[in-house]
């Protein structure tokens, strides 16, 4: 694994994401963090080579992924191999802030928790996406799932700018080829494999932070 998250190879393919939320469950269905963290990478690939309008988005991400990695780094990574690992380790532990912001900002927990919220806006959008007709715009599709997830955990500036960086995302054609995956066909028949991989991640792990009360950390 690379050291920085931030990497700017230009090269994007939506099915290496695929991919990677494929390897993403093991056998007993926990998540593996470090697939989790690299299908990520890919998407802020993605991101970024939409251009810096979306930067302020992705350095926020690049930020919360590079904590994660770090702590795949450090000599208690062992704890950190997959997401129900790290939340048993962190909580007896005492490495989560549960209430109040306090001494531990940064932990996995934490940091997971809204990588994990931004998920669901990409399981929402995809699927818009993929059944969306050509004339669809790619911007209200976006919104749509941002305001119906997402956009109940930010305040109202960040929820502004994020409302007018959809406005210059790429139509419908343009988008599907930045998506480097082929003809539409093809993406949508991509897009109906990775939804529903996506959507059973984040619903292991919605399960497991709720079992432990801890879908509301600060
Ligand atoms: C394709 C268009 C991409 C639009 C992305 C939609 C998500 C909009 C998110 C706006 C976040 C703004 C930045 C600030 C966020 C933070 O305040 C906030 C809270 O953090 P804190 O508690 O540490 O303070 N952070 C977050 O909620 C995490 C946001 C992470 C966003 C990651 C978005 C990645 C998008 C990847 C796009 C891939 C699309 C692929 C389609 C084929």
């Amino acid at each position: 694994m690379a050291d920085s998250v931030a990497s700017d190879d230009p090269k994007f393919c939506f099915e290496e994401v695929l991919s990677t939320f494929k390897v993403c469950l093991s056998e007993d269905k926990a998540v593996i963090l470090e697939n989790y963290v690299s299908g990520w990478r890919g998407l802020i690939k993605f991101l970024n080579s939409l251009g810096s309008v979306f930067s302020f988005i992705s350095k926020d991400a690049i930020n919360k992924i590079q904590i994660l990695v770090n702590l795949l780094k450090e000599d208690t990574h062992s704890h950190y191999m997959t997401v129900q690992s790290m939340v048993r380790y962190e909580l007896d532990n005492s490495l989560v802030d549960i209430d109040k912001r306090g001494s531990h900002p940064e932990s996995g927990t934490r940091t997971l928790l809204r990588l994990h919220r931004a998920l669901r806006w990409l399981e929402l959008f995809l699927e818009r996406l993929r059944i969306s007709s050509e004339d669809s715009k790619t911007s209200v599709m976006c919104a749509d799932a941002y305001n119906e997830s997402l956009a109940h955990y930010h305040p109202w500036v960040v929820r502004k700018a994020a409302g007018l960086a959809f406005c210059v995302l790429p139509g419908r054609p343009a988008f599907f080829e930045v998506m480097n995956v082929g003809p539409p066909e093809k993406v949508v028949a991509v897009l109906g494999e990775a939804v529903p991989l996506i959507s059973e991640v984040y619903q292991i792990t919605e399960e497991l932070y709720a079992k432990n009360n801890l879908l509301n950390l600060p």
